[in-house]
């Protein structure tokens, strides 16, 4: 009998050894405000194949931004099969992704009729400043005070409830449908998961506590729909469908993808994108920070368990509600024009060909020859808040070429994000030591020397800057056990960073800075 039983110990090792482990890999969806993208992780956290596509940005009128809610999921579900297909070529197999993570661009607004699942506008994105005299209006209600210590979120153009409200005051076919009771909202996040589960026929109607922060609807300290906000917004929600707020990473909620080569696979993670990028950087613990320059630019620092509300500029919001874990929060630093200067040097002034090429532009001239670009363009974020600026370039002289315009464009960034990080200290009570640093627009050395002399701490850029998508891959692969805990990411991405340091001094700094807070309060006023 003692035979028999080590005869089959032995057959079931060989077994073992005779089959190889497959290897286990998680997809990553990031739907941001230029592309989109996908993704895919193995168990190191590196990216094994991915697929990125630019789409359509319209712009009807100054300060109007949009995009097409059907292109979007268009061009997510190509970016699927063009990235397993180059997987599938390395001889993987796209079985082995056991679930996918969704991130995406944060505030931008999706209406749509939840009886025919057909679009009602395009998204409004969350650079969009059409709402401004909506918003003025809404300043002046009874308890407009009150709000951003709910939700964490300052009344301005940015959140998505500005988005809201102007589309169902301004589109009548919003208007008519909330009227019959039919108006669904979503902000990209559910948007995407509503449409890649089928749409209608499944109706999974949810969004993640990161996603639903932005809103304004949210109440920080519960994760649920707070009534005194949507009373303040005069919103009916037994007319307005709004979807089920559910953890960041849900084994169930977020259903599974119903079309795509990648079909059945299950969505278990959902970030919004600065939220996912603090996760992909490990900000696991409270006062780590990172600084993500997309097409916006955002400085979010971990602030742990309990949310504080900002008295110096700065908003509160969820960093992540991960499967078993309790929420934590953040402080953020929003700036709404980053990346998006360097293309309007390469679109609309036509100065460079593209986006890699504004460095060298930049680095023709030795500094901006007291060039100042407050790059205003959706009025101004964090930590100033003022909506009436416009963007303002000061300090021009005959002396002025394409060059100095470039490195003042560059500066303009580097400049708020030392206001945001003053403003991050006093609110938080960490002083930080050092910057981690991500998205397109960090790829320019010049950009972050500058910003590293400009905050006089050592700015941290890792070597692989897709940190947005491994946040949304470390959401869905911590749902389903494909990572175990948040200490397995210690040694993730940690080999080839580069490190930028200061080299000025203290007092050129300040009297740099002290020049672009005087441009800040030189362009409050001119769109009002
Ligand atoms: N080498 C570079 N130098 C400066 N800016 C860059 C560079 N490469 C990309 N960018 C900027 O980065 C932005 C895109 O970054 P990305 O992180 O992909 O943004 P998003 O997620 O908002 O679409 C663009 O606005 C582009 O102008
Ligand atoms: O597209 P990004 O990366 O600039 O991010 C957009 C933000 O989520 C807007 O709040």
């Amino acid at each position: 009998m003692e035979r028999l039983e080590n005869l089959k110990q032995q057959l079931t090792e060989a077994a073992t050894t005779m089959v190889p482990q497959q290897e286990a890999f998680i997809g990553s969806i990031d739907q941001g405000t230029t592309s989109s993208r996908f993704l895919i992780f193995n168990k190191a956290g590196e990216p094994v194949a991915s697929h990125q596509i630019e789409f359509k940005q319209i712009y009807p009128q100054p300060g109007w931004h949009e995009h097409d809610p059907l292109e979007i999921v268009d061009s997510v579900e190509k970016c699927i099969d063009k990235a397993v297909a180059q997987f599938e070529e390395q001889g993987h197999s796209g079985k082995s992704i056991k679930a996918v993570g969704i991130t995406n661009q944060r505030e931008t607004t999706v209406v749509w009729d939840h009886t025919t699942g057909e679009p009602l506008h395009n998204a409004i994105v969350w650079t969009d400043t059409r709402a401004q005299g909506l918003v003025r209006k809404l300043k002046q209600r009874l308890g407009a005070g009150d709000l951003q210590s709910i939700c964490g979120v300052p009344l301005s153009t940015y959140p998505s409830v500005s988005k809201l409200l102007w589309l169902m005051e301004n589109v009548p076919a919003v208007k008519e449908c909330y009227d019959k009771g039919n108006l669904a909202f979503g902000t990209i996040d559910t948007w995407l998961v509503y449409k890649l589960n089928g749409g209608r026929k499944r109706n999974i109607f949810v969004s993640d506590p990161s996603n639903a922060s932005r809103t304004m609807f949210m109440d920080l300290k519960t994760l649920s729909y707070s009534d005194a906000l949507l009373d303040f917004f005069r919103l009916d929600t037994s007319k307005l469908k709004l979807p089920q707020i559910v953890q960041s990473g849900d084994p169930k909620a977020y259903g599974n993808l119903a079309s795509t080569v990648l079909q059945g696979i299950q969505i278990t993670g959902c970030l919004g994108d600065q939220s996912a990028a603090l996760v992909g950087q490990k900000g696991f613990h409270p006062g780590l920070a990172k600084n993500t320059y997309g097409t916006g630019c955002f400085l979010l620092m971990n602030i742990g368990e309990k949310p504080v509300v900002s008295t110096h500029g700065l908003l509160t919001t969820v960093a992540y509600d991960f499967h078993n874990m309790k929420p934590s929060y953040a402080l953020e630093g929003s700036i709404a024009v980053a990346g998006s200067s360097i293309k309007f040097l390469q679109n609309n002034l036509e100065f460079i060909e593209s986006s890699a090429k504004v460095s060298q532009l930049a680095e023709t001239v030795e500094d901006s020859a007291g060039v100042t670009f407050v790059t205003a363009f959706s009025g101004l974020f964090a930590p100033y808040w003022i909506d009436d600026a416009r963007g303002t370039l000061f300090g021009l002289t005959a002396y002025t070429t394409k060059g100095h315009i470039a490195r003042a464009t560059l500066e303009a960034t580097c400049f708020q994000t030392k206001a945001i990080l003053d403003a991050m200290g006093k609110d938080s009570g960490y002083d930080l030591k050092e910057l981690a640093v991500d998205g397109g627009m960090c790829n320019s050395d010049l950009t972050m020397q500058t910003q590293c002399d400009l905050i006089g701490i050592p700015v941290i850029r890792p070597s692989m800057r897709e940190t947005t998508a491994l946040g949304a891959a470390i959401a869905a692969g911590l749902t389903v056990g494909f990572w175990k805990s948040l200490d397995e990411f210690k040694d993730v991405n940690s080999q080839g960073t580069s490190t930028f340091k200061p080299t000025v001094s203290a007092e050129e700094r300040n009297t740099r800075f002290a020049r672009w807070e005087k441009a800040v309060q030189m362009c409050r006023g001119w769109a009002s």
